[in-house]
């Protein structure tokens, strides 16, 4: 049937927010759902959670427990059953989707794709309508001009499938520049280091931390060792959060957090 190929969410129609006057703290208030296909198990638990305007927080906890929903409730793919979320002050059932998704958030993730064409249109496809120079101004942010600018056809360089062969960290900085395009207040960052070699890592690691000043940061971290500079980690368990603060504050209550950081050491030790 055509009719269950219709987005739940319209993509069109409500509040877009002046970029002037746009405050991007957001507020998780009570919020619980479930997915439309399995209703009567619910993801997040009223969950409470705060992001203040300029800072990072980081989602940890183990596979399936919802960290990724919480991304997807942001963009606003589902609405919550009940509870809020707000960004500013404004429920974001109140906000334009496409406003909300293609303006306000920018979404750097895992596994990046690029499309079969060149560097510039993938970068572009962030904002469509982005002239020349705002392409290099992002893919400078993104600490990708110079790498670009070093292939024979610079910005004009075909990749992906029977294009020209690029790193993964290379790749990696492309898809920031995509997002970074779109001058976003907000980003989500899926894990976006994971694929890559120690090296290539910690280019990127310092690229996003650049990037994350003066944002209001999600992250979504599969794994730990990335989130120690956070602002604010929630550690996620079952839909509900467990524990919440600094780096130092959640060692020092030696709580789960704690123990998750203790077990990937001891993870590290022994494949690394
Ligand atoms: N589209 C969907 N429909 C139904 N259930 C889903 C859907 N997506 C995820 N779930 C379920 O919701 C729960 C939370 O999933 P989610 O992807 O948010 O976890 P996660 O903590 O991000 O896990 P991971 O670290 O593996 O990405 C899981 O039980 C998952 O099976």
């Amino acid at each position: 049937m055509y009719s269950s190929l219709e987005p739940l969410i319209p993509t069109e129609g409500g509040l877009k927010i002046p970029y002037h006057s746009f405050i991007p703290n957001i507020e998780f208030k009570d919020v619980t759902f479930a997915y439309p296909s399995r209703p009567t198990q619910a993801v997040l638990t009223k969950l409470n959670l705060s992001l203040p305007a300029g800072k990072t927080v980081a989602v940890v906890g183990a596979s399936g427990n919802g960290k990724s929903t919480i991304a997807l409730l942001l963009e606003r793919f589902y609405d919550v059953n009940s509870g809020s979320i707000t960004i500013g002050g404004v429920n974001i059932s109140n906000l334009d989707p496409n406003w909300l998704r293609s303006s306000a958030i920018g979404i750097i993730n895992q596994e990046p794709v690029l499309f079969a064409t060149t560097i510039k249109e993938n970068i572009k496809y962030g904002k469509p309508t982005a002239s020349d120079e705002e392409v290099y101004e992002a893919a400078r942010l993104a600490n990708a001009d110079e790498f670009i600018r070093s292939f024979p056809k610079g910005y004009e360089t075909i990749v992906g499938e029977r294009g020209v062969a690029i790193s993964g960290g290379q790749k990696q900085r492309i898809a920031i520049a995509r997002a970074l395009i779109k001058k976003p207040a907000i980003l989500i960052l899926d894990e976006a280091t994971s694929a890559l070699d120690p090296e290539a890592e910690k280019v990127v690691q310092k690229t996003l931390e650049g990037i994350c000043q003066g944002r209001t940061v999600l992250v979504i971290a599969h794994r730990l060792s990335t989130v120690k500079n956070a602002d604010t980690i929630a550690v996620l368990q079952k839909g509900v959060i467990l524990e919440m603060g600094s780096h130092e504050f959640l060692m020092n209550k030696k709580g789960v957090y704690y123990h998750l950081m203790n077990q990937e050491n001891q993870k590290s030790r022994n494949y690394g």
